[in-house]
């Protein structure tokens, strides 16, 4: 009885071990060959559809044991720099200058070109007594720099009462009055940040617009190489279908810092490219997507049309978080008249004025923003590529008075 025990115990024992040799090695085995869980990166980029996505960004190479997220500026920051990998055949990346900073680079640019302003009113304030031609002196340099009328009267008046009641004539307190009373004119107050944070979702969209020449493609490469130095991932979509050479153009920039360029068929809908950029860059999970459009008259209704229907295409993946619309300081007063049109169209949320290098007409800041209620966020300062920086009121009337 007890042999007869131990034989069956004996089977028992055999058999499970012979199970458990059967089932273990095959589980190892079914790990070994599971699929990854991670998609080839290559897959991750999802498709473009009808629009063309075009330029020169490697895939972004990711270290093992970093998690897969899509990317943004924390994930970005882990991801290390794509010239260091030295199994790709690279293009090298420009590396675009910081954006703190820059207007102090700039400065003497823009001093340059203001001279004229900053030094006649200071040497009027200068003089040994401010009678009423002085005054009218200061008046005409500041409508002569498109100050506009207004701020004008409004600076000179303010001017005026301080100096009489302080009773200086000291250079340095009258330039500091006089700095106080222009910074105080420019709206220091505005709220200047540009919205290019993505949301949960969605990248931000920045919407481009504004006549014809005034700089708009310049801007859009100007604004991704502000972005890329400032860590965001971004996507440009080429909105203007008018002219190929303007989607090229657009597309060089992008290559030079890595950005992808959205783009469609010459004299294709713009809407339809702008609203793939939007897809595509969702897809990528990219941070900002900037939407050039085509340069269009103000006082041209088919044209004015056709931005409001790119603006509401776009807003069927979600609002639009910023649309710029640049101007042309050289073209002083007009630039105005463009800027409302173009405000009650694209409900525009900021300025940049471009070659402020190239004209006396700083003043322009001034009657901008108070004619339209919209900030200037960013200033151009010259044809290259890191000559636009954010606009900051107190460096402008320091550099404008030297
Ligand atoms: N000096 C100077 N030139 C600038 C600045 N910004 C742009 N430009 C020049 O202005 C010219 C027109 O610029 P674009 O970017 O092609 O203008 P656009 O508005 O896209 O033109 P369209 O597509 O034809 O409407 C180019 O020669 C630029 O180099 C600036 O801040 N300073």
């Amino acid at each position: 009885m007890l042999e007869f025990l131990l034989i069956s115990i004996a089977i028992v024992v055999v058999a499970v071990g012979a199970l458990v040799g059967l089932v273990f090695p095959r589980a190892r085995r079914n790990r070994e060959i599971a699929p990854p869980t991670v998609p080839p990166l290559d897959e991750r980029g999802g498709s473009s559809g009808g629009a063309t996505a075009v330029g020169t960004r490697p895939p972004l190479l990711q270290p093992p044991g970093v998690p897969d997220v899509q990317p943004s500026v924390e994930a970005d920051a882990l991801v290390p720099p794509v010239s260091t990998a030295p199994q790709l055949d690279v293009p090298e990346l420009d590396v675009p200058e910081p954006t703190a900073g820059r207007m102090q680079r700039l400065r003497a640019r823009l001093a340059r070109s203001q001279t004229s302003l900053g030094r006649g009113l200071l040497s009027v304030l200068a003089r040994d007594r401010l009678d009423e031609d002085a005054w009218e002196e200061i008046e005409e340099a500041l409508l002569t720099a498109d100050v506009g009328i207004r701020p004008t009267t409004e600076i000179v008046e303010r001017l005026r009462n301080r100096t009489q009641v302080l009773g200086t004539r000291d250079p340095a307190q009258l330039r500091s009055l006089l700095a106080e009373e222009l910074v105080t004119a420019l709206q220091p107050e505005l709220d200047r940040t540009l919205r290019t944070i993505p949301s949960t979702d969605q990248p931000s969209v920045v919407l481009v617009v504004g006549v014809n020449g005034t700089g708009k493609t310049t801007t859009c490469g100007k604004l991704a190489r502000v972005l890329v130095a400032d860590g965001r991932t971004v996507l440009l979509g080429a909105a203007d279908t008018f002219r190929a050479a303007a989607a090229d153009q657009l597309q060089t920039w992008g290559a030079r810092v890595g950005a992808d360029t959205i783009r469609g068929p010459e004299g294709g809908d713009p809407a339809s490219v702008a609203f793939d950029a939007v897809r595509v860059g969702r897809e990528r999970g990219v941070d900002t997507v900037l939407i050039d459009t085509a340069g269009r008259l103000h006082t041209k209704v088919g044209l004015m049309d056709e931005l409001g229907k790119l603006k509401r295409v776009i807003e069927k993946h979600g609002p639009i978080d910023e649309t710029l619309l640049v101007l042309d300081a050289t073209t002083g007063q007009n630039g105005l008249t463009q800027a409302r049109v173009f405000t009650e169209v694209a409900d525009v949320t900021g300025v940049v004025l471009t070659k402020l290098d190239g004209t006396a007409k700083g003043g322009i800041v001034i009657s901008v923003q108070r004619e339209l209620g919209v900030p200037v966020k960013l200033i151009g300062l010259g044809e290259g590529a890191d000559d636009l920086a954010p606009f900051d009121p107190v460096e402008f009337v320091d550099a404008l008075l030297g």
